[in-house]
């Protein structure tokens, strides 16, 4: 009998909502169907807006956003269950990311938030929704992210060699698997920085395949002043957003660099994102011979050849492991809603320097009586 769970998220490139339905019987880890929803446009920059540090809000707004998340991301959910011919009835559970608008892990009062509100998720489905899933963490001293490195290690771990896996969304973040207990933190900009400087000079979403990046020439010194953060010099545990690598932050390093092509700043990018990645592996896995990549960046031809030459390894997509690198996120909170309603630890104290493994999440029961 399939044992059956659907992932729900939106992340920080905030392009839509991810959707997996995962069977989870025999021990295995199968994906039946994924359901990729956009937004548009409109809700694009109201959810930017929220999210914007130092921006005022209306509660009122906070609240709308919310629930119109949650609208969404339940929407998201029966439109995948309508592709898959699943009835509602035959899901255990809905794992449901929502979409952060702030990530601020830092003492004394830490802090991070999901929108997209559940009970509405639960309500509009019927099906049981876990949601909320990374404040139990935080709570417990832990970064509250990344938290997709335990799904990886349950998918991918090999204990006979290092295995890395890069996620590039609009945040990195790698998750080293051997022998030892896993080692996971986000490596900074994943595609967040392309995409803006193409969004405001091109009116495009992002760089395809990285292919104007290609055409402009790496600045030394544009390239030097991005990777001078304290971010990269800081070890891990560690997690970071777009409040901290954020377009104020670009617009800052730009400065002294004003007349700069506009291509060139692109290729400069990739080339900092690349080796942002390549330093955070060579720092904590520089025996690996193995990289597999997953999230957008996977599709960033440009962005990959340069990771492969900082490594001097073959980078290849999850894809090789049969788990499409567009659907390992969303496949992840299916994972975690299952290991809550089992009462199983989601959290990994060794990624997320939280105190104690601890079941993550809140149960916001469906209507199956
Ligand atoms: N064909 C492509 N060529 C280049 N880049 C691409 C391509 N397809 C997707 N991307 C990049 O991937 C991004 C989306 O990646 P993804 O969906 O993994 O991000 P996310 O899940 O929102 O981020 P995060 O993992 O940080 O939460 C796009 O914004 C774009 O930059
Ligand atoms: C707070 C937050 O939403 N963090 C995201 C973000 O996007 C990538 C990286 O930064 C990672 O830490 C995390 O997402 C994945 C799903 C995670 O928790 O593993």
């Amino acid at each position: 009998m399939p044992d059956l769970y659907v992932g729900l998220i939106s992340g920080t490139s905030v392009d839509g909502i991810d959707a997996a339905l995962v069977d989870f019987s025999d021990g295995a880890i199968r994906l039946i169907a994924f359901h990729y929803q956009p937004f548009g446009e409109e809700l694009r920059s109201a959810i930017y807006r929220i999210s914007q540090p130092n921006q005022a809000v209306h509660l009122k707004e906070y609240g709308e956003l919310d629930c119109r998340l949650g609208i969404l991301f339940g929407d998201a959910a029966t439109a995948l269950l309508a592709k898959a011919n699943i009835d509602a009835s035959r899901v255990n559970a809905i794992g449901s990311h929502g979409q952060t608008i702030y990530h601020a892990p830092e003492p004394p009062f830490p802090f991070t938030l999901q929108i997209g509100d559940p009970n509405v998720i639960a309500e509009c489905t019927g099906i049981t929704t876990v949601a909320d899933l990374r404040r139990r963490d935080i709570a417990a001293g832990g970064q509250g992210a990344p938290l997709v490195p335990a799904f990886h290690s349950a998918v991918f771990g090999d204990s006979t060699q290092t295995r890395v896996i890069v996620n590039i969304g609009g945040i990195a973040n790698i998750t080293v698997l051997n022998d030892q207990p896993v080692i996971g933190f986000d490596t900074g900009p994943g595609n967040g920085l392309m995409d803006w400087w193409c969004q405001r000079q091109r009116q495009q979403a992002y760089d395809a395949d990285g292919a104007w990046a290609a055409t402009g020439n790496v600045h030394a010194g544009l390239l030097a002043a991005l990777l001078d953060d304290r971010y990269f010099r800081s070890p891990p545990p560690k997690s970071t957003g777009k409040e901290y690598f954020s377009s104020a932050w670009l617009t800052e390093k730009l400065q002294p660099f004003g007349d700069l092509p506009p291509q060139d700043v692109q290729a400069t990018l990739c080339q900092f994102t690349a080796d942002s990645i390549a330093a955070a592996i060579l720092a904590w896995a520089a025996e690996t011979r193995q990289v597999l990549v997953c999230g957008g960046g996977a599709h960033n031809g440009h962005l990959i050849g340069l990771l492969e030459k900082a490594l001097n390894v073959p980078v290849e997509s999850t894809a090789r492991f049969g788990i499409d690198p567009d659907c390992v996120e969303a496949m992840a909170f299916a994972w975690l809603a299952k290991r809550t309603l089992q009462n199983q630890a989601g959290n990994l104290p060794s990624v997320t320097g939280a105190k104690t493994p601890v079941t993550l999440g809140g149960i916001y029961p469906g209507n199956k009586r």
